[in-house]
């Protein structure tokens, strides 16, 4: 099937879709990913009813690309500011039964204040591969200028769940457990797979070059001070979030790289 180019509300995206029907739509403006269909047709990523959608501020729910910070901790942009620039789509086909697309963010393109906010040369490379039942999301980082830089990343994924209290999450050092109420916890070094149990289904969770995963929901009432949150879609996703939170350094034309493989487990 043909990958096409749609607008989400104000906001240039490129769909994806494999052999097997299943789907991806990625925003160009921060280079993320607002849905992931599996080939049942099943929404797998949350989005917000909230979320805006002009390119104003971060979309909320999907997967935003955390980069160059991971939330305050550091001096910039909260989360960095991959989420908030206009990536650029440099690829896209379908191969065998899987349909994939790469979109990419240098320095050169930032608006001129985030480039002088944080002033290294960079490129980010977001690939983005979609077959019947699973996704496979990787980030790289290349230093492309003659210093070293320092970040940390992540991929903020905000998995779509029926019902919160329902949820099993198992894989971390904790073993598996339930959230109740407001969650936000880094776990470092996880060995995974992690599993995201639910009422739709089980999602195999793997994650490579990320050594950490957070794992966050705002609860209730936290949700309900989100300008961008309905008060009630708190019970709607849980975010599992592979991260390289210590701050990573990056010599002169190295390059680093991250993956999130996520399947959809067959019911027995
Ligand atoms: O509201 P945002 O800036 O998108 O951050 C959303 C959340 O991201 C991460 O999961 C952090 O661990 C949370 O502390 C934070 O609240």
């Amino acid at each position: 099937m043909e990958n096409s180019t749609v607008k989400y509300g104000k906001l240039p995206t490129v769909r994806v879709t494999a052999p097997s029907g299943a789907q991806a739509v990625v925003s160009l403006y921060g280079g993320h990913l607002l849905s992931w269909k599996t080939a049942d047709g099943q929404e797998r990523l949350f989005f917000s009813e909230k979320s805006a959608l002009d390119g104003s501020r971060a979309i909320r729910g999907g997967v935003p690309v955390i980069f160059p910070q991971f939330a305050a901790r550091g001096t910039g942009m909260r989360h960095g500011f991959a989420r908030v620039s206009n990536w650029h789509l440099t690829e896209t086909g379908t191969h065998a039964d899987a349909a994939f697309a790469r979109f990419v963010l240098t320095d050169e393109w930032l608006e001129p204040e985030v480039a002088a906010a944080w002033p290294h040369k960079f490129k980010l490379v977001l690939d983005v591969v979609v077959r019947a039942d699973d996704i496979r999301l990787s980030l790289t980082v290349h230093n492309t200028g003659e210093a070293p830089f320092e970040f940390s990343g992540a991929l903020h994924t905000y998995f779509l769940v029926d019902e919160l209290g329902k949820v099993r999450i198992d894989g971390v050092q904790e073993g598996e457990f339930a959230i109740t109420d407001k969650y936000d916890h880094i776990y470092f070094g996880v060995e995974g797979p992690l599993a995201l149990r639910s009422g739709h289904g089980t999602l195999k969770l793997e994650q490579e070059g990320f050594p950490d995963a957070v794992i966050w929901n705002p609860g209730a009432a936290d949700a309900a001070a989100l300008v961008d949150m309905g008060d009630e879609e708190y019970d709607r996703f849980v975010c599992i979030e592979p991260a390289t939170i210590a701050p990573r350094t990056l010599a002169p034309e190295e390059s680093w790289r991250g993956w999130h493989i996520i399947t959809a487990v067959p019911a027995e």
